[in-house]
């Protein structure tokens, strides 16, 4: 076994001890909820518990859109609404609320999508806002729907019993619905979180541009992660007011309810399987208990205690109480790449001359201002196959612009880019989803981690690209972190990398996608100096297999070492292209760039 695999050991080790104790906390908490109460056979424990599990049961759905996507939703109760009216409206018309859960489940995906596809291009606290706002229109429409909601003196269910009306003498098949509603969001939460749609919506949350850049459409993952979870909301919604035999639009459309799910999130563990659960588990009987106890003395008590452990949770355990189980922990600094002798880095480009290589893209008189700043000025260029393109130039020449529109993240004012696709038919990709799936990958200047997921599920995202299955994406991706030299840290939180560590990552993001065109920007900026030999190595490597790459580098003696071709861009304008040799030899680009220093020491 080598020194490396050895230092892999206390990831891996605390990574299945994680797993564990998650898989043994589920289990426990479910097994509670069930055998605490029908042991104890006390009407207002029954009450307690199917309580914890109506408000696990939303907090978990609600998780799908606030802790897997980060979409702060403070509306959520809407889907909570329209299930429990669904529910009450249909049994007064003489239809069995099991039929009232569909209908309200449909109306909500439809609702849901209609209001998310707007809101989502809101950031942060307007999301939020307006998602508040929603709840109040919807407020208003029970309130105005008199003939349907019974407006403010609200709808009751009519006295019909039986397991076709969900009504029941005994607590105990009400415990078991319940039980069933919490049992079914967690298992389409954990089968969301384990599979593509997770990675991709957890990916989106912490760095949209490098989800956006992997491939992934962000705004659909969203909407699916807003349906599925307004779906399973409304459910809850319809059993809640069946069991409670009243709703009124105050009640069902409530802030305070929503801020409470929020709550129940936050305090278990936002973005985690169990979390939602285990908060409700803690909070409901505090709230429930405190209700009882206090009664009409101290009415609103039982607030002040959430926020007292809100708080409590917000100073000491910010991620939660779910943050307390020991996981993988983040390296900090023994990287493996630093200063290990005995590297050998190739000092030339491959021999292959690429001029009688087909053209892989096309660069026609790309124009970009910012306001009254050209940034980009009738750029045209072309890239063979296999070749490297450098691209070089003072700070503040335009050269990221420039990568931001070869990769759809900027809209070109005119001009086109033009890329040949695999079947070698030419395209004019748009959008940063379309350049990913004609094969260009990127990366970002500053290093765009997922922070929050470790090192292996982070290039899971690039290599969700070319495979859906979540085996071979990470078999992909543990091959692609071996060549990376990242294999040690698969299962480390890519926050915790070196800065080599997450340049690397970056890299391999975007190898697992096994791009046609590679777009590099300064990936060897602040690294050392056997580190730029070992990264020579590696893009050289990543050429001979196939890959046309664009290198934006400051760092002269990677540019001279790798490039076949450079072109240099000064205020946006190219100002010389051609061999690496005469290219700096150029006055104008010693003058603009390289200095009289450099000029001297090539000479
Ligand atoms: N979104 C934007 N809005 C306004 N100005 C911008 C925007 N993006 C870039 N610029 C400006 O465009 C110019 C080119 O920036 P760009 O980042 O493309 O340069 P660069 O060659 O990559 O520089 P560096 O080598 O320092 O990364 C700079 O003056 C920058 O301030």
């Amino acid at each position: 076994m080598t020194a490396m695999s050895l230092s892999s050991n206390p990831h891996k080790e605390s990574a299945v001890r994680f797993s564990l104790l998650y898989k043994v906390l589920l289990a426990s908490l479910l097994c509670a909820l069930l055998i605490v109460p029908v042991s104890m056979d006390d009407q207002f424990v029954y009450h307690i518990f199917i309580t914890i599990c109506i408000f696990a049961a939303l907090s978990s759905a609600w998780n799908i859109v606030g802790g897997f996507a980060g979409q702060l939703s403070l509306g959520h109760t809407i889907f909570y609404g329209i299930g429990s009216y669904a529910g009450i409206i249909l049994m007064n018309l003489g239809v069995s609320p099991w039929i009232g859960l569909f209908v309200g489940a449909a109306v909500s995906v439809v609702v849901a999508i209609a209001i998310s596809y707007p809101c989502f291009r809101l950031k942060g606290p307007f999301f939020a806002l307006a998602t508040i706002a929603f709840l109040e229109v919807f407020r208003a429409l029970a309130l105005h729907w008199k003939e349907f909601t019974g407006g403010a003196t609200g709808a009751m269910i009519p006295l019909k019993i039986g397991l076709e009306w969900m009504v029941f003498q005994e607590r105990l098949p009400q415990l078991l619905i319940a039980f069933g509603l919490v049992l079914l969001t967690l298992i389409v939460s954990w089968w969301i979180h384990s599979h593509r749609i997770g990675f991709y919506l957890i990916a989106t949350r912490e760095r949209e541009s490098a989800a956006n850049a992997a491939g992934v459409n962000t705004v659909k993952v969203r909407l699916i992660a807003v349906a599925v979870s307004a779906a399973l909301t409304s459910l809850v919604g319809t059993f809640h007011a069946i069991y409670l035999s009243f709703i009124e639009p105050a009640a069902a459309f409530s802030l305070t309810t929503s801020i409470q799910i929020v709550m129940f999130a936050l305090v278990g563990g936002l973005g985690t399987v169990v979390g939602p659960l285990l908060g409700a588990v803690i909070l409901v009987p505090i709230s429930e208990l405190a209700r009882g106890w206090l009664g009409a003395h101290a009415a609103g008590l039982h607030g002040f205690v959430y926020g007292l452990v809100l708080m409590l949770v917000a100073l000491f355990m910010p991620s939660g109480l779910m943050g307390l189980l020991p996981r993988g922990k983040p390296q900090t600094s023994d990287d493996p790449q630093v200063d290990r002798p005995g590297v050998s880095a190739t000092s030339a480009p491959a021999a292959v001359p690429v001029e009688s290589k087909a053209e892989i893209m096309r660069v026609e008189h790309l124009e970009k201002s910012f306001g009254g700043l050209r940034v980009t000025n009738n750029v045209s260029f072309n890239l063979r196959e296999g070749e490297i393109l450098g691209l070089i130039g003072p700070n503040g020449a335009g050269k990221t612009t420039l990568f931001n529109q070869l990769s759809g993240f900027l809209a070109p004012d005119s001009g086109s880019v033009s890329v040949r696709d695999r079947d070698g038919v030419w395209r004019n990709p748009s959008t940063p989803a379309d350049f990913a799936a004609i094969g260009i990958g990127r990366t970002f200047q500053i290093a765009q981690p997922f922070a929050a997921m470790t090192v292996e599920e982070n290039i899971m995202v690039g290599a969700f690209h070319r495979f859906a299955d979540v085996r071979e994406a990470r078999e992909v991706a543990r091959e692609t972190a071996d060549r990376m030299q990242l294999g040690p840290w698969l299962h480390a939180e890519a926050r915790g990398l070196t800065v080599g560590g997450l340049k690397r990552l970056e890299v391999a993001r975007v190898l697992a996608m096994k791009p046609r065109i590679l777009l590099l920007d300064e990936v060897m900026a602040g690294i050392n100096q056997t580190d730029v030999r070992r990264a020579i190595d590696l893009i050289l490597k990543v050429r001979d297999g196939g890959v046309s790459i664009i290198a934006i580098e400051h760092v002269m003696q990677a540019v001279m070492s790798l490039s076949d071709r450079v072109i240099v861009l000064n205020s946006g304008v190219i100002i010389a292209e051609g061999a690496p040799r005469e290219v700096v030899k150029d006055p104008t680009v010693v003058e603009a760039y390289l200095g009289k220093e450099f000029a001297d020491a090539q000479a």
